[in-house]
């Protein structure tokens, strides 16, 4: 009888997961609805009770999108950008810490009286430990996206995988948002993603995992158990990866 979790048996070692921040709305447009930031938690709880290491990058898009900000000028609206990240990446710690899994932050751009600053040796310590570590502030840089800042975290610490649970169940042909006849693939190589120009990820994060042979596992968050299905390597959504 496969109910419990321990029955489960996780296909990786160490992960990246990516968490859109438009998922932390719950049915809002805007802003962290905490009740679905803790059922997002549980099964990455789950994950950590598995002995699986996880870091997690999250993003911005329930608060801000520097690219959607109009006349402001980029830079700065990017800031903000990264800033809405901490916010999220603070939801979500505080939700797992209230789930009982011992988490640390650690932020790109410094601010030290709210998280630690990104330090890559100790954020491996953190991860040996047990602790899951969320990475906020995106790249620390403007210009970037935090799929991006996954793609580099993911290769910092040499994560098995990414794991972007998002607002769709996959890569589809062209945006099942905009075409409802859009077709959704198994499995995809990065040079499809940069030669059709598919804009699940940016071009940026994909070359990244391209050439640091980094896969990634793109599904949707709305099943937050989907999060167990991708650690077990059940198929499910859209598998990135080098030919
Ligand atoms: N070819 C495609 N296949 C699948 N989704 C696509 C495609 N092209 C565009 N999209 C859109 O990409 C979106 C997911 O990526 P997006 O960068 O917007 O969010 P995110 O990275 O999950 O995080 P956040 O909400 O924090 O910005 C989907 O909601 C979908 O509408
Ligand atoms: O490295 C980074 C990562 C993010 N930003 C800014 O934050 C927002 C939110 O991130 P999403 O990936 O869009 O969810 C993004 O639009 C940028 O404005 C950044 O500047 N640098």
């Amino acid at each position: 009888m496969k109910t419990g979790v321990f029955y489960l048996q996780p296909k990786y070692n160490r992960i990246l997961l990516k968490l859109s921040g438009e998922s932390l709305a719950g049915s809002a447009t805007h802003g962290i609805d905490f009740d679905t930031v803790l059922k997002i938690c549980e099964p990455i709880k789950k994950c950590a009770d598995m002995g699986i290491q996880v870091g997690i990058v999250v993003g911005g898009g329930n608060f801000w999108r520097g690219r959607s900000s109009g006349k402001m000028d980029r830079t700065r609206a990017d800031h903000m950008g990264m800033l809405a990240t901490t916010i999220n990446a603070l939801g979500v710690a505080d939700a797992l810490e209230q789930l009982g899994v011992q988490v640390r932050v650690q932020t790109a751009i410094a601010m030290q009286q709210i998280a630690e600053p990104y330090i890559r040796n100790r954020a491996v310590r953190h991860l040996e430990k047990g602790r899951v570590v969320v990475f906020g502030c995106g790249t620390g840089n403007p210009f970037f996206s935090t799929d991006t800042a996954a793609a580099l975290r993911a290769a910092e610490i040499d994560a098995d995988i990414i794991l972007k649970a998002t607002m769709v169940d996959g890569v589809y042909d062209s945006d099942p948002k905009k075409n409802p006849d859009a077709v959704k693939f198994d499995t995809l190589s990065f040079m499809d993603v940069l030669n059709r120009n598919l804009q699940v990820m940016d071009s940026t994060a994909a070359s990244l995992c391209k050439d640091n042979k980094i896969p990634i596992l793109v599904f949707s968050i709305d099943e937050p158990d989907n999060i167990i299905k991708a650690v077990c390597g059940e198929s499910i959504g859209t598998l990135v990866k080098e030919d």
